[in-house]
């Protein structure tokens, strides 16, 4: 823990920030196994709150393992340092008045629970892309799960590394049978009817 450094209120603030950009900062967790649809969801959401002006930005497992947290891996202690990361980035968004979307597995509890923990009360909105397994493992867009499979790629999740499923998430995505446009128009409108936008 870094000692002997004291936080420096500033004159223009989250509150300021937001009032400017016409809308209410959040964070839009979306989590789930690979290939339930997370990144596809993000990508319509995000190009929907863009073409309406809002200040937005998206945080994806793919690329931001590129830099960011390019130094780790998939057990369980890296994932757990890869999401504290991204929930203290996803605070620094906040706070520039950003509505943030995240797009990370997010396989444990407590570390969702984390970045839930850095904002304030109603900014952590969890959506749970509860695709099952067997479909994420049909989609397969990246090949990943036939690797998994073959013991090319270790502690995969859902196959040898754990998954545990939100309890109380914001927004439930069950899989039925809505095409990912449907699903972000319904993520829109949800965060116009909640005040954000
Ligand atoms: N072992 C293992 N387990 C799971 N996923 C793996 C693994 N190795 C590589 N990948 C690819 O990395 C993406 C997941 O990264 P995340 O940062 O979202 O993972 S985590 O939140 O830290 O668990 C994930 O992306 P998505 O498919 O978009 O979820 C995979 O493309
Ligand atoms: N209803 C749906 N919602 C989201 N993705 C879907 C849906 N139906 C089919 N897909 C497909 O499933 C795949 C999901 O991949 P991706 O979005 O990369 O998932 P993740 O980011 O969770 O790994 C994409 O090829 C997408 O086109």
């Amino acid at each position: 823990m870094t000692t002997n450094i004291v936080w420096h209120e500033h004159d223009v603030d989250k509150k300021a920030r937001s009032e400017a950009l016409s809308q209410k900062p959040a964070v839009i967790w979306l989590t789930g196994l690979s290939g339930s649809g997370k990144s596809t969801i993000a990508n319509l959401l995000e190009k929907k709150l863009y073409s309406e002006n809002k200040k937005i930005y998206l945080l994806d497992g793919d690329n931001v393992r590129h830099g960011l947290c390019g130094d780790l891996g998939f057990d369980d202690k890296d994932r757990v340092e890869n999401i504290r990361r991204i929930s203290e980035v996803a605070k620094l968004f906040v706070d520039s008045g950003t509505i943030v979307i995240t797009a990370f597995i997010s396989p444990f509890k407590a570390d969702r629970g984390y970045c839930r923990s850095l904002l304030e009360a109603g900014e952590f909105i969890e959506v749970f892309v509860d695709t099952p397994i067997e479909i994420c493992e049909q989609r397969d867009p990246k090949g990943l799960y036939k690797k998994a499979r073959s013991g090319d790629i270790k502690h995969f999740t859902g196959i040898d590394s754990a998954y545990e499923k939100p309890e109380a998430p914001e927004v439930h995505l069950t899989y039925v049978d809505e095409t990912p446009e449907q699903t972000a128009e319904r993520l829109f409108n949800m965060l116009s009817t909640r005040g954000f936008i």
